[in-house]
């Protein structure tokens, strides 16, 4: 109970040593770290909760310290540099919460990263779905900062995974595989045979643990469709010819810690695979994703509803669309006729009539066009495939129609997929211009797509 909870809390989380003794006094001893993540790991989901908020409320900043070192620096402004910053460097340590000392030392003891990984994971869960606790995000954020010097770029290790990794890691891989489930052994195998390639990001101090994962296609042209990657038989044994590859689809990528979220891995490992990529081929040529569209259909029923309560029913489909969809469904008026368009679209059958899919083709295209690219969230792209891939720089380049025919490919996304495309000399630019100024670089097919959009719906 709580007076447990304080007493440990008491004992493990020690004061921070006095300014002027902070590099000369002992760390504390491992068992207190290793005494807390015991305990800690005994706990309920609900006591945990609290025993987190006791210690990021009592054991944070001391305000009043904080505030008396702020105070001090305002008034010695006129003194000396050497004065000022020492000021400022006091203020700075007066600012540091008083368990990221803890942290730091848990971090030093076996398996105490990988810990600080899970907590941060809960500590997530938490704030997104429990509380709004001022204390909670400071804690979120003072793990996210030790997390990410701990898992920047060049402590993490560049693994990739084949036939021969061993079989605990290729099982693993393919519970990760977020995207594209893999259903056998066949279907792994075929991932990490020829014309493919899979790697991994992996930290010494959780070693065997793929951080995010990444998958590749080798091919000749920007794959359109994913049946071609995740289903043709190429046969398992033939051998790579190196004529036949110039670019790289990356159909598949997956974080594997929730507690590493933000830490920004996935971006890392692309730029690191071409690079690994670039190295094995020097004439490749052409580096694009070919990514799902979650969460498309759904968004379009809504947008469909709001239309239909608006009575705009007949902006959103020129006449001619408009006939055919009555034609399909046998409604006899616009919104009898789009209530049967949004019964179609829930059940996935609109597929199966070629005439149906051929009439709504453009219909759906130029709608997903301004899903991507109109839609937003705070400003940035709605869809949060997109966001990830525009915050890498890539390009929003090619909407592809029936890419995605399984009936998972159907429901999701109308069987739409798109090519994010890596211009490797632009990505900078672009990344920049998008997180800045919420910029999204797209291709002529895209904007044309758009611009239909607009002009159906004058919006
Ligand atoms: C797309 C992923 C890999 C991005 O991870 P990462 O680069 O670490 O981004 P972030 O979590 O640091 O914002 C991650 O969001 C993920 O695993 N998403 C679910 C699977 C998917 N590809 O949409």
């Amino acid at each position: 109970d709580m007076r447990v909870m304080e007493e440990m809390l008491r004992r493990t989380v020690v004061p921070l040593p006095n300014y002027e003794t902070r590099d000369k006094s002992p760390p504390p001893p491992d068992s207190n770290s290793l005494d807390f993540m015991h305990f800690y790991r005994n706990l309920g989901k609900e006591q945990r909760l609290v025993f987190l908020e006791i210690l990021s409320r009592e054991y944070g900043v001391d305000h009043r310290g904080a505030s008396e070192m702020a105070r001090k620096l305002v008034d010695i402004q006129s003194r000396d540099l050497a004065t000022i910053l020492q000021a400022e460097d006091r203020l700075r340590y007066s600012l540091t919460p008083r368990y990221r000392h803890l942290l730091n030392h848990v971090s030093k003891v076996d398996g105490g990263v990988k810990f600080l990984v899970d907590l941060r994971a809960e500590v997530l869960d938490f704030t997104s779905k429990v509380t709004d606790s001022p204390h909670l995000r400071d804690l979120n954020s003072t793990l996210k900062s030790l997390l990410s010097e701990w898992f920047s770029v060049g402590l993490l290790r560049l693994e990739r995974i084949t036939w021969q990794s061993p079989c605990e890691l290729l099982q693993k891989i393919s519970q990760y595989e977020a995207v594209h489930p893999v259903r056998n052994w066949t279907d792994i195998k075929r991932r990490v045979g020829p014309y493919r390639r899979c790697y991994s990001f992996t930290h010494a101090s959780m070693s065997g643990e793929p951080l995010v994962v990444l998958h590749v296609a080798l091919t000749q042209d920007i794959s359109d469709n994913i049946q071609s990657i995740v289903r043709e038989f190429t046969t398992l044994d033939a051998v790579e010819e190196v004529e036949k590859i110039n670019t790289a689809i990356f159909y598949s990528i997956s974080s594997t810690q929730a507690g590493l979220q933000g830490v920004d891995l996935g971006n890392y490992l692309i730029k690191r695979v071409v690079r690994e990529l670039q190295s094995e081929f020097p004439h490749m040529a052409q580096f694009s994703s070919l990514s799902p569209i979650p969460g498309f259909t759904s968004w379009l029923q809504g947008f469909l509803a709001q239309y239909r309560k608006d009575g705009r029913v007949t902006e959103l489909l020129s006449e001619h669309e408009w006939s055919e969809v009555e034609e399909a469904t046998g409604a006899v008026s616009g919104a009898a006729a789009l209530d049967g368009l949004r019964s179609l679209l829930a059940s996935g059958d609109w597929h199966h009539s070629e005439r149906l899919a051929r009439a709504l083709e453009p219909v759906l295209m130029r709608l997903c066009a301004w899903y991507l690219y109109g839609e937003k969230r705070r400003g940035y792209a709605l869809n949060p495939v997109a966001n990830f891939h525009l915050q890498n720089g890539a390009t929003l380049w090619r909407l592809n129609w029936n890419a995605d025919t399984s009936p998972r490919g159907i429901a999701n996304s109308c069987g739409i997929m798109v090519n994010y495309r890596y211009f490797l000399q632009e990505t900078g630019i672009n990344s920049k211009a998008y997180l800045h100024n919420k910029v999204i670089t797209a291709s002529e097919q895209v904007l044309s797509l758009v611009a239909q959009f607009q002009k159906n719906s004058k919006l």
